[in-house]
């Protein structure tokens, strides 16, 4: 199979889809992999080292998407490369279609084949290719919120950990899953005072063996998130229900009760967010303010530690791709349940339920494009 690999084009965005090793991969699986030329040059990962790994360089990205039987990517693809996508040709990336009604109208009249990371399950149950980025998003979120709460930055001139004598800040984490798991880790670490909920007992059990007493877990509830965001200095907002658009937990009148000069970092954001307040945002410009209270919302905040991410990502990423490239699409997503529930968009067809749903579209199953 012919593989492609275009340089990302999202505000900020450096992480790349193959790193050099997973180039070598492929190409002794005997595929050929065409490379944008510069596609890893921002994160140290040169033309050079893309070639040694047996890659083809070549100038532009409209030569990757005419020539490449499936094109790799890390983001969502944006409107001039859904325009360049064909019918029939592999699209392997992250999508987040449930609150992106144009871009998956522009992925079903492409008619390619667009398998979405975050929703590939494990065996071992999770979310393997969304749990890296979740990884580096949830250790980032603590460092962002602690940025934001400096008064240069809009935020109420608190230090995260307190001092002796004064108090820590109090950081809310909505979710326990893998972005909460990780930004809890960084806010015990920095002294604060942690909170986190989850609609989940068992995993608030699991939080509860590991952090002991350094942590409070609270179920959650309309009532137990108005009453911990209203107490916190900073929120980090880690809901997910798989494929679907996130749940708005946190309302308006939430936000204008908060602490003036609170921040909230929407993690979820790729999925829509779960403030009502919430829009994406970019690393350009990170951050917006809604009654005092500063919203860091950035959809692809790993981007920012695009070396560390691109790494984490390929582990997770490239047995999947060798086994598209190896099998072809069809064959690959019969012999592994776990890969064919990436499948969102196929031939024209909404073949993610969560997504048709929160979209109002028709959904046709993947079994039946498989059949
Ligand atoms: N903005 C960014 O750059 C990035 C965003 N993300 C996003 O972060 C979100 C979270 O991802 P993960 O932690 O990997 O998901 P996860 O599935 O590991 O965790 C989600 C948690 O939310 C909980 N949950 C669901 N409904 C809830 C409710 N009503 N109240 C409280 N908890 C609830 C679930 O029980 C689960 O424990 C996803 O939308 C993901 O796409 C991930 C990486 C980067
Ligand atoms: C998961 C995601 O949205 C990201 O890594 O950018
Ligand atoms: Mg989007």
């Amino acid at each position: 199979m012919r593989i492609g690999l275009p340089k990302e084009i999202k505000n900020h965005e450096y992480r790349v889809g193959l790193t050099p090793a997973s180039v070598r991969e492929l190409v002794a699986h005997g595929h050929q992999v065409l490379v944008q030329a510069g596609a890893g040059a921002a994160i140290g990962l040169a033309d050079a080292q893309y070639q040694a790994a047996g890659a083809q360089i070549v100038a532009d990205a409209a030569t990757v998407f005419a020539q490449a039987d499936m094109v790799v990517k890390v983001k969502e693809p944006q409107p001039q490369e859904c325009a360049m996508l064909r019918p029939g040709q592999i699209l392997y990336t992250y999508l987040h279609l449930a609150p992106d009604p144009e871009q998956t109208a522009a992925l079903v009249k492409s008619g390619a084949i667009c398998i979405a990371y975050e929703t590939i399950t494990g065996p071992g149950g999770g979310l393997p290719l969304l749990a890296p980025m979740s990884e580096v998003a949830g250790r980032m979120a603590v460092q962002a919120a602690a940025a934001h709460l400096e008064k240069s930055k809009g935020g109420m001139g608190v230090l995260l950990g307190g001092v002796p004598g004064v108090p820590a800040g109090h950081v809310v984490i909505l979710g326990g899953g893998v972005v909460g798991t990780h930004a809890l880790q960084v806010a015990v670490g920095m002294g604060a005072k942690v909170t986190v909920l989850d609609k989940n007992v068992d995993r608030l059990r699991q939080l509860d063996l590991v952090f002991g007493n350094r942590i409070h877990t609270l179920y959650s509830s309309a009532q137990s998130v108005e009453d911990a965001v209203l107490d916190a200095e900073v929120v980090i907002g880690g809901v997910l229900i798989p494929g679907a658009a996130a749940p708005k937990l946190v309302t308006r009148s939430m936000v204008a009760r908060m602490k003036p000069g609170a921040v909230v970092v929407d993690v979820a954001i790729d999925q829509g967010g779960c403030f009502e307040t919430s829009h994406a945002t970019t690393h350009a410009d990170p951050t917006f303010v809604v009654d005092g209270v500063v919203h860091y919302c950035v959809a692809n905040m790993p981007g920012a530690v695009a070396r560390t991410s691109t790494f984490a990502l390929n582990n997770a990423t490239i047995a999947h791709a060798v086994a598209l490239a190896d099998k072809g699409w069809k064959r690959a997503l019969q012999d592994n349940p776990h890969l064919k529930n990436g499948l969102n968009v196929a031939e024209g067809k909404v073949t993610y339920e969560a997504v048709a749903h929160a979209l109002g579209l028709g959904y046709v199953s993947a079994d039946s494009v498989l059949a």
